[in-house]
């Protein structure tokens, strides 16, 4: 058995006051991760790893000895880029914000200029290039992505970007991720309020859930009930989400026990969605295959790639017009147990400077059409401008 410092082996119980926590959060000092089981804030790099290899960080987390026993950062998208994962100096954990009204001053509105990358009808013609490949029978699902480029008329301040976000949402997973400046002076932060948990590993419990199928909530509760009835039966969003599902299971299945699947979807909803959602659940049983390591092993899922996957990631590459980053990989922690939290990184953006760089995507089937699919990333976009105070243009 490994020993781990209090820090880290603290229930996930009321350590700080979420509140309290989330408003010391600062860019360039550490980073933040919030979700149902907690929240946690990290402060200093005591070291950045020089890989995401699973066993490699396993064993360094391992061997540590004082100080938290924890690496966080972010994985890209393409699992073949560079991770950036950190083992910090401090860490401070907290009760869930839940419901708490995180109060005060909103979101500070950011004035700028939005511009798409690629514009609206080249993304439609994206759609349209993906639904020609389907017709070849080679790809069954590729997720198309689009980003809006934000030039701001002064630096952009990312801390009531989170404060917003978590007003709006407190229950997502909320992120702060401190990422490596590549410009110096300017801390560069990806941050969200993702929906989606890829993979968590708690003591005894591997959970994975999975969403793909989506549709905008209506501020009419009647309409709003309707949206989420009708995408619950909705056999061409099904197909689309049952493709994830049948992935994620086949890639858990050889790494542990008695994984539970539940028979079909159910709904969750964000401020500005609803999405189908399955939870998968397995007895964690193997020490040393940890939260990283069971995330590796199912990134990039369907819900964010597609099926097959290598006809999928070679459809991104060629029809998308920017290199992903970190956007559509995932962000969290792992630590010497094995235990961690490692969400989708979606509904963010990346803050650095006066620029802002958000992204959003959805899954293409060969139901799909491309006007519909261009709305949904319309919606997903909110999440970011609404925590900006700007609109798409
Ligand atoms: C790709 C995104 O979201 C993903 C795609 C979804 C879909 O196509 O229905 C739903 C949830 C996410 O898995 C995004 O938010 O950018």
């Amino acid at each position: 058995m490994t020993s781990t410092s209090p820090a880290v082996r603290a229930p996930l119980g009321a350590v700080a006051d979420p509140v309290r926590l989330l408003r010391s959060w600062r860019p360039g000092e550490g980073s933040w991760f919030s979700g149902p089981q907690g929240a946690l804030l990290t402060r200093g790099t005591r070291t950045r790893l020089p890989s995401g290899d699973a066993d490699a960080v396993l064993r360094h987390l391992r061997g540590l000895r004082g100080g938290p026993t924890l690496a966080v950062g972010a994985l890209p998208f393409d699992p073949t880029a560079p991770a950036h994962l950190v083992v910090p100096e401090h860490v401070e954990r907290a009760d869930p914000l839940g419901a708490v009204l995180v109060a005060g001053p909103g979101g500070a509105p950011v004035s700028g200029t939005a511009h798409a990358v690629p514009a609206p009808a080249v993304y439609e013609k994206m759609v349209a290039e993906a639904l020609a490949r389907m017709e070849t029978g080679a790809l069954d699902k590729v997720v198309l992505a689009r980003a809006l480029e934000v030039v701001a008329d002064g630096p952009v301040d990312p801390v009531p970007m989170l404060r917003e976000l978590a007003r709006r949402d407190p229950r997502s997973y909320l992120f702060a991720v401190d990422l490596p400046a590549d410009r110096p002076g300017a801390a560069r932060t990806l941050l969200g309020a993702s929906p989606e948990l890829l993979l968590s590993r708690r003591g005894t419990t591997v959970t994975a859930n999975p969403l793909a199928g989506s549709a905008a909530r209506s501020s009419d509760p009647d309409e709003d009930r309707r949206r989420g009835e009708e995408l619950l039966a909705s056999a061409k969003d099904r197909h689309e989400h049952a493709l994830v599902v049948a992935d994620v299971v086949e890639r858990l299945r050889p790494v542990v026990d008695d994984l539970e699947v539940p028979d079909g979807p159910c709904l969750v909803r964000t401020p500005t969605l609803w999405h189908l959602s399955t939870t998968v659940r397995a007895p964690a049983t193997d020490p040393d295959a940890s939260a990283l390591h069971l995330a590796q092993a199912l990134h990039p899922t369907p819900a964010v790639c597609g099926v097959p996957r290598p006809a999928a990631h070679a459809a991104i590459t060629e029809i998308e017009p920017f290199d992903r980053g970190f956007y559509t990989g995932a962000v969290g922690w792992t630590d010497a147990r094995g235990d961690g939290e490692w969400v989708m990184a979606l509904r963010c953006g990346e803050v650095q400077g006066d620029r802002v760089r958000l992204w959003a995507g959805a899954g293409i089937v060969p139901a799909s059409r491309p006007a519909d699919e261009l709305a949904e990333t319309a919606v997903k976009l909110r999440t970011l401008l609404d925590a900006l105070g700007l609109d798409e243009g």
